[in-house]
């Protein structure tokens, strides 16, 4: 679709998209969801991250207009969501987290359907439906029946399908449940992809790995109410898991001084070294800090080939189990 594909416009900005103010939602005897705040900055890739019954399911439903909240409100830039339903399902999205019953369809023309449902104009459908299916990867199996796709595909033509009106913002709920490695890249390239055509993304997940590779923002969830949320750096930090960074050298000759240097950076923790001219440590400070190691490193002739931070996802994941199991115990 011509309008879709081309970047977008807009000037990056933290001015907040969506805001959830004070949300609790009760099924009968069962509180889903309590007194939620938050806010999700325009543009982000935002995780919204839980254990299984924590509520992701029904605060995304919320967002997207198919369910009303027991008390609170959530705003979409100007609209109050309860109170314009089909506006709101304009600027929405959304990509349950089950994939349905499939019609006896192919591929282009479960699309066409999904435009018709939307009022999309039946001369602009094609055109609408053969970018679509190129920007999922899915134009080869244009005339292939839905049901013949495997289950990565069939999540991409589902993705597809919660873009077929063009919306500001994307609800995914689990889109990487079931998927193997190759297409979890997949996905992530896509969801790159759409964030830089200006889209603003909330990906939900039981599981944290999935998501801190690929967003910008956290929020974790638990029971229903909001633990933490924030950029992936800043709830790192918050929850006490450092960073890792890796250091590569040219040779091991000065492999010693270069750890006795980092032993004096306060920074810098847990310093381990191998062979292979690499040092490995945890840096619990930011960038700026990050910055004047490696300038003094340079600086005092170390020869360093590679300076790598790297999220500590795996650190992050520990830190969302026992923020989930305390929880559970609670
Ligand atoms: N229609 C419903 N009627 C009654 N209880 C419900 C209903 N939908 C959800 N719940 C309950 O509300 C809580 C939150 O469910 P929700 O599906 O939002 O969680 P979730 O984080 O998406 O979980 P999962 O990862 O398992 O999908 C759970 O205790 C669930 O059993």
């Amino acid at each position: 679709m011509q309008n879709m594909v081309a970047p977008s416009t807009k000037a990056p900005t933290t001015e907040s998209i969506i805001k959830i103010q004070n949300v609790s939602k009760r099924y009968h005897n069962t509180h889903a969801l309590r007194d939620i705040n938050l806010e999700i900055p325009r543009g982000t890739i935002y995780g919204l991250i839980g254990p299984n019954g924590a509520g992701k399911t029904t605060l995304l439903r919320i967002l997207a207009a198919l369910l009303t909240p027991s008390s609170g409100q959530v705003w979409i830039e100007e609209q109050e969501v309860t109170r314009t339903p089909s506006i709101i399902q304009r600027k929405v999205g959304y990509m349950p987290d089950f994939f349905g019953v499939y019609p006896d369809l192919t591929s282009a023309e479960y699309l066409e359907f999904y435009a018709g449902i939307h009022g999309i104009p039946r001369q602009k459908r094609a055109g609408i439906v053969t970018d679509l299916l190129e920007l999922v990867e899915l134009s080869s199996k244009r005339e292939a029946m839905v049901e013949t796709l495997s289950r990565g595909m069939k999540q991409r033509l589902c993705l597809a399908r919660a873009l077929v009106h063009d919306p500001d913002i994307l609800l995914l709920d689990e889109p990487a449940s079931g998927l193997d490695p190759r297409a979890r890249v997949e996905l992530r390239e896509l969801v790159r992809t759409l964030q830089g055509m200006g889209k603003t993304i909330l990906i939900s997940s039981h599981i944290l790995l999935e998501l801190a590779e690929m967003c910008t923002d956290i929020a974790i969830i638990q029971n229903g109410q909001l633990v933490i949320a924030g950029d992936v750096e800043r709830v790192t930090h918050q929850l006490g898991g450092a960073r890792q960074v890796e250091i590569r050298l040219l040779d091991n000759m000065r492999i010693g001084d270069v750890v006795a240097h980092l032993e004096n950076v306060a920074d810098i923790h847990n310093i381990t070294t191998n062979e292979d001219r690499l040092i490995q440590a945890e840096f619990s400070g930011d960038d700026e800090t990050l910055h004047h190691i490696l300038a003094a490193l340079i600086t005092q002739g170390y020869p360093v080939v590679s300076f790598a931070p790297r999220s500590g996802g795996g650190r992050l994941e520990e830190v969302f189990m026992n923020i989930t199991e305390r929880g559970n115990q609670a």
